[in-house]
């Protein structure tokens, strides 16, 4: 202020032409002032140029922090479901003709051209909007043809993009293109394009889960008589894995509860978990891919996520519930029988 008062001043003649000070002294200072009123212009503009630097680089601060700040993953969390809505409509192009099955890691874990051929065009798509490189990618197909599946700090998006291959294949009706998103290892986002039915599932952290835009809520239900709880078979068909499940099955119809059911896609599952349709959906040899964006979508529909164990959600671990309150998921966890899986991010050679 004071700098800037100074640079203002008008050097104009004495105005009192009697004062002693404007007599004797002012001709002798007046050539300099000249020169000190240049400088504290000079001095003015670098203080107000350092002024506006720590201002805004301050993150507290507006406004240059504000853009910062405002909602840096929106652009990709609409830029999402624009992606699983193209890919959706891909795979439903495909369904019309013929559909060519390969199988991967057994006879009864099918892929087809349609599963790579989205997976392409999804992670092409968010490149392309991206940028090369600024993004990581965990995409089922691409860990199925040697891609390693770790995730780490960086923002990385998390793919399925057919959910449900074998009811694709049978033109069973629950399919889904699953597209999420994480930073510091935290799940930002989520997405679950459920072609078939058309039904557009998303949510974003701390914003609410929706379908086709409209909000969705988990039951409220806590009594488990009162509940269907979904659980899926697998792709690993060894009598010891499947006499677990059976049996995990047999104990929680016999609890009773109202019903068991399965769609063939965890995501779908975990959207019915989201919208309130059954309350709980629980599996032990899922994959991230299949769960990430289902994972948002529950939390934010006011669900919970755990272990198979009870112990805290891990998005790697392979198992996983999923349940509309903590007294079904407990009440479910009492009654399921662990058994091994491999973690998504173990070493090739431990899978
Ligand atoms: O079709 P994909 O993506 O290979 O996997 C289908 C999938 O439905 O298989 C499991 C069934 O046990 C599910 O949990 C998983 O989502
Ligand atoms: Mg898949």
């Amino acid at each position: 202020m004071l700098l800037y008062s100074f640079a203002h001043l008008r050097v104009t003649e004495a105005p009192v032409a009697n004062n002693p000070f404007y007599r004797h002294i002012f001709p002798y200072i007046k050539p300099y002032l000249h020169v000190v009123r240049i400088m504290t212009h000079v001095l003015w503009d670098v203080a107000a140029i350092l002024q506006s630097l720590f201002y805004f680089t301050d993150s507290s601060k507006q406004p240059c922090s504000r853009n910062k700040m405002e909602d840096p993953w929106q652009k990709a969390y609409d830029f999402a479901v624009a992606v699983a809505k193209k890919a959706g409509e891909e795979i439903r192009k495909a369904g019309e003709s013929e559909i060519r099955v390969m199988t991967k890691s057994s006879t009864v874990d099918l892929v087809t051209k349609t599963d790579e051929k989205v997976e392409k065009i999804i992670i092409g798509s968010l490149k392309q909007e991206f940028g090369e490189g600024t993004h990581c990618f965990i995409g089922e197909e691409s860990v199925a043809n040697g891609e390693p599946c770790i995730l780490t700090d960086e923002p990385t998006w998390i793919i399925d993009p057919v959910d449900g291959t074998t009811n694709f294949v049978h033109g069973f009706p629950f399919v889904a293109v699953c597209i999420a998103f994480a930073i510091n290892k935290q799940l930002e986002f989520g997405v679950v394009y459920s072609c078939l039915e058309d039904k557009m599932y998303k949510a974003r952290k701390g914003k609410g889960a929706f379908c086709n835009n409209e909000p969705i809520q988990v039951s409220d239900v806590k009594d488990i008589h009162k509940s269907i709880i979904i659980s899926e078979h697998g792709i690993d068909r060894s009598p010891e894995k499947v006499t677990k499940i059976l049996s995990t099955m047999q104990r929680i119809l016999c609890i009773p509860v109202h019903g068991l059911r399965g769609s063939g896609t965890a995501a779908t599952n975990m959207c019915l978990v989201a919208t309130g349709a059954v309350e709980a959906f629980f599996e032990i040899g899922i994959h991230c891919w299949d769960i990430a964006a289902g994972a948002v979508i529950v939390q934010e529909a006011g669900g919970i996520l755990l272990d198979v164990d009870g112990g805290p959600f891990d998005l790697m671990s392979g198992r996983m519930v999923s349940a509309n309150n903590d007294v079904i998921a407990k009440r479910i966890i009492k009654e399921i029988e662990i058994f091994p899986s491999a973690r998504d991010d173990a070493p090739i050679e431990e899978k």
